[in-house]
């Protein structure tokens, strides 16, 4: 039985679509919605309503948003673990996407920044019962939850979790170095990212170039490339095995992608199915995140059938 733990991020992601860019002192119409996000929330979602035993484990604020994202995670079946800070907010996205779903992201990470090793450690049935963690690279690029994320990663190598890591962010990734990060990954089995972070770790804008580098660090590796697809590549392997991208006639939000992307994929390769079932696995939920505004999910929870 597959059960995964997911350390990381939890965000109040609101999403403003409108005509871009914005005329100076003008009112312009646009669509608000406040949905859940943060990119290791997002994932925990997804591998839930995919039917996958998934925990999560993070901080949120003391405050409504953090209390409707708990409840939501709830709502979803993912066990959630959220440790209530009493001095910083539930961690804030302001998404602005346009028409066409091209979008750019103010992230505030409030309570997310003083997640704790004890917060981890408290979870140590988690890492007991589970057999996968998945680290949400945005938990190791800020300071303030790097050991938190660190000592998740020791947690689960002692544990004999497999383990797999996505990159976060290029911004952050690019401040901090490669260096650091590939070291502080180091014993992850699967490391998924796009094209951009690959390029910040390697210096390599070719995915499979990239791919290549990547895996003197990583038994496995998987660069998602947007509208070009996904690859994963093992050493040893000629080539990278790569899938197209799924089509999509119209895309609402592109806000996510990434993440439901990685919750396609952790099952079935965590099944041992072929990295292609994987991948396509992968493309699937991607579009079907990028259909709707907001970056999980968008059954209403309580029509979910898992509930
Ligand atoms: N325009 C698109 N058409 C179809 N599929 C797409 C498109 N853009 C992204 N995808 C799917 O989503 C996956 C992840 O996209 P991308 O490589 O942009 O990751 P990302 O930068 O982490 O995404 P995001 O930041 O939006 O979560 C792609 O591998 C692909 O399967
Ligand atoms: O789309 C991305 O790149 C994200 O990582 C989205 C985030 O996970 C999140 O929902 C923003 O808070």
């Amino acid at each position: 039985m597959t059960r995964v733990v997911v350390v990381g991020d939890l965000m109040s992601d609101t999403v403003a679509r409108a005509a871009f860019p914005l005329a100076k002192g003008s009112d312009t119409p646009a669509a608000v919605t406040t949905h859940g996000g943060g990119s290791g929330a997002n994932v925990a979602s997804w591998l839930a309503l995919e039917g996958v035993e998934a925990a999560f484990v993070g901080r949120r604020g003391s405050d409504i948003a953090g209390r409707n994202r708990d409840m939501e995670l709830m709502g979803y079946g993912v066990d959630a673990r959220l440790v209530m800070d009493s001095e910083r907010p539930t961690g804030t996205c302001v998404v602005l996407v346009t028409h066409k779903g091209d979008r750019t992201m103010l992230s505030d990470p409030g309570a997310n920044a003083a997640l704790l090793v004890e917060d981890i450690e408290r979870c140590r049935d988690l890492f007991r019962q589970g057999t996968h963690l998945h680290l949400s690279g945005y938990s190791l690029l800020n300071e303030g939850s790097r050991k938190a994320a660190i000592f998740a990663l020791d947690t689960a190598r002692k544990a004999k979790m497999s383990i797999s890591v996505d990159a976060g962010s290029s911004s952050p990734l690019q401040r901090i170095g490669a260096e650091p990060f590939l070291e502080w990954t180091q014993g992850a089995r699967l490391l998924v990212l796009n094209a951009k972070e690959a390029e910040v770790l390697t210096g390599r804008d070719v995915p499979e170039q990239a791919a290549k580098v990547l895996t003197a660090w990583y038994p496995q590796v998987v660069i998602t490339s947007g509208a070009d697809g996904a690859l994963w590549y093992t050493n040893g392997r000629p080539e990278p095995v790569t899938v197209k991208a799924e089509p999509i006639d119209k895309i609402v939000d592109g806000t996510g992608a990434g993440d439901a992307f990685v919750a396609g994929f952790l099952p079935p390769w965590l099944d041992g199915k072929s990295p292609a079932d994987a991948l396509t696995a992968g493309s699937r939920l991607a579009v079907k995140a990028m259909r709707h505004l907001g970056a999980r999910p968008s059954l209403d929870v309580m029509d979910n059938p898992i509930n």
